[in-house]
């Protein structure tokens, strides 16, 4: 390769010398150089080039082709993309960074810069030289980190998935708990035999329903009703017809209402209903309706079903306890002539 040999007399002409003090620092820079004649297609390789791909000096062929058959197929397509644009001129250099197949089959990455030197009195390009450099381990080191990023960038999307996953898992737990709490709450407060509120159910909203009427005015009624001798029904019929009374009672009961009323089983017999915005006198005229309704259900009994009733208006200064102590003496009251009505 003599261009890029130190060939001559130090003493040589002028352009000789820079021409040589060119290559020297091209040689000083780069691992292998090449000077392609465009117009005879002949490429001569630096010893350089040969001993960086492990190959004995001009022992390839000195053209184009041992070029192309030394780079890596996968990068092939792109390496002539990015020479073209230069010799198309669409690019302003060609610099590409690519695998090198060695001589004893490795490939070794190295970058290659080259630009033309020389034109023809038409401007075009007649000559071409590159450098190439072994950017091997800095490659690797580059393409390491990359893959490094690459699954971290991954890792960091699965557990962010994950996070996710686990977060929507967790609002599912909860809101099926919030509705567990809130079944066991319902269930806490209804009598499991009639299905109506139980005591506790309707306490708290007896304590809602005065403390509406400390706020507002509004009238309020308690009507409270004890079933007639039904021990009886039990001992002469059995138990099971006995809850059957009771669950029939409180089927007819709750016909009766509205839905603002609360209706509950006070226990055993006895019944009690809330009745919101209602004065004494509508809630006598319910009881009345009750006691004839309750004596005309179908419970196959060779008895008369009756009961009797308290009824009363709750007060603003009386708390609902008393209220009920109230209801309670006045129901005991009509428990001694049964099938009547007491307003206290
Ligand atoms: N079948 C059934 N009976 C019940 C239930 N709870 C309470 N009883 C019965 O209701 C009856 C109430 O008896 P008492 O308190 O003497 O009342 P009564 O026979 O109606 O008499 P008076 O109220 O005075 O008219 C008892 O026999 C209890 O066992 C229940 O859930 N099912």
């Amino acid at each position: 390769m003599d261009e890029l040999e130190v060939t001559g007399s130090p003493y040589g002409s002028a352009p000789e010398a820079i021409a040589r003090t060119l290559r020297f620092a091209l040689e000083i820079v780069s691992d292998g150089i090449w000077d392609w004649d465009i117009r005879t297609n002949h490429v001569r390789r630096s010893p350089g080039w040969y001993a960086m791909l492990g190959h004995a000096v001009d022992s390839l062929p000195e053209n184009v082709v041992t070029w192309h058959e030394v780079i890596h197929p996968e990068d092939f397509e792109r390496v002539m993309r990015g020479f073209q644009a230069y010799l198309d001129g669409t690019q302003p250099v060609y610099a590409e960074e690519y695998r090198c197949r060695c001589r004893d089959g490795d490939y070794l990455w190295i970058s290659d810069h080259g630009r033309f030197v020389e034109f023809d009195g038409e401007g075009r390009p007649t000559r071409m030289i590159g450098a190439h450099r072994n950017i091997h381990e800095r490659k690797l080191a580059e393409l390491a980190l990359q893959q490094k990023n690459q699954e971290l960038a991954e890792l960091n999307l699965s557990l962010e998935a994950l996070v996710a996953a686990r977060t929507e898992a967790l609002h599912q737990a909860n809101r099926a708990l919030a509705e567990q709490v809130a079944l066991a709450m319902r269930l806490s407060e209804i009598d499991p035999l009639t299905q109506v509120a139980n005591r506790r159910g309707f306490e708290r909203q007896l304590q809602a329903e005065w403390h509406r009427l400390q706020r507002h005015g509004h009238p309020c009624a308690l009507l409270m009703f004890d079933l007639d001798h039904f021990k009886r029904i039990n001992d002469s019929l059995g138990h099971p017809t006995g809850d059957r009374v009771l669950v029939a009672v409180a089927e007819a009961v709750r016909q009766d209402l509205r839905d603002v009323d609360c209706f509950a089983r006070w226990g055993g017999e006895e019944f009690i209903v809330l009745l919101p915005d209602t004065d004494a006198a509508a809630a006598c005229a319910l009881a009345e309706r009750l006691r004839l309704d309750l004596r005309r259900i179908d419970a196959a009994l060779p008895m008369q079903l009756t009961a009797s009733f308290a009824v009363g208006e709750m007060r603003p200064d009386e708390d609902p306890a008393a209220l009920v102590r109230r209801l309670d003496n006045a129901l005991y009251l009509a428990k001694r002539q049964r099938d009547c009505i007491v307003v206290c």
